[in-house]
């Protein structure tokens, strides 16, 4: 069955996967180690939300971060993809944002748990349109940028990465196979911060996109 065309990726049912502390300040702001491999997490597709649509604070949170990141929408199917031919697997880019659940990651992370919870929500992966990857000649040098209310809160150069894109494809390929229509998060510069209910928030990429999303509270569960 034809899924359409991958320019609608968030469509497609794929998988969603995300690099953490890839940039050194942000790993820093947090006061966690220098990664020496790529951390890799997962979120469902039902965590994509587009613009026009809210994001949504978890009702088991109170504590809701903002993460600005590079977005890479595989073209090509793939499974122990060299180095040297990842950019091959590339279809295009996404401005994408890990909404984070800070407060109950925090606490995950101190029971030793998986940060499902934290990450995984629905309304956790709001995203662009699809970037022809034409539009984007060198994924190591573009600015992303975040504001909340108007006010900047990130600013960073995806030059600063620890780990580049085609390592990271060659790496995640290594670990599941990527198929076409999956998503990868490559992970936040500095300055993440909390978002609340009625927040407008505007990121882009500097020169090539940009996206508004605002805030909406979860309604509470009750049975
Ligand atoms: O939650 C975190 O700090 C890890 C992460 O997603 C990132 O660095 O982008
Ligand atoms: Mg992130």
């Amino acid at each position: 069955m034809s899924r359409g065309n991958v320019a609608r990726f968030w469509e497609w049912g794929r998988k969603i996967i995300c690099v953490g502390r890839n940039y050194a300040e942000h790993a820093r702001e947090l006061r966690n180690e220098l990664p020496t491999e790529p951390v890799l997490f997962l979120k469902p597709p039902t965590a994509y939300v587009k613009e026009g649509s809210p994001i949504l604070v978890p009702h088991y949170s109170s504590t809701l971060h903002h993460e600005v990141e590079l977005g890479v929408v595989v073209g090509r199917a793939g499974r122990e993809i060299p180095q040297t031919s990842a950019m091959e697997h590339v279809a295009g880019y996404a401005l994408c944002l890990d909404m984070t659940a800070r407060d109950v990651q925090d606490q995950c992370k101190a029971k030793g748990l998986p940060w499902t919870l934290a990450k995984a929500f629905d309304t956790s992966c709001p995203v662009s349109d699809f970037i022809p990857k034409e539009r984007i000649p060198d994924p190591a040098g573009v600015e992303l940028w975040l504001r909340v209310n108007s006010v900047t809160r990130q600013r960073g150069s995806t030059a600063h990465m620890i780990f580049s894109v085609p390592y990271l494809i060659s790496y995640i390929s290594r670990v599941m196979a990527l198929e076409e229509g999956d998503l990868i998060l490559t992970g936040t510069p500095k300055g993440v911060g909390a978002v609340h209910e009625h927040d407008e928030l505007q990121a882009g990429i500097e020169g090539v996109i940009s996206v508004t999303f605002r805030v909406s509270r979860q309604a509470a569960i009750h049975n």
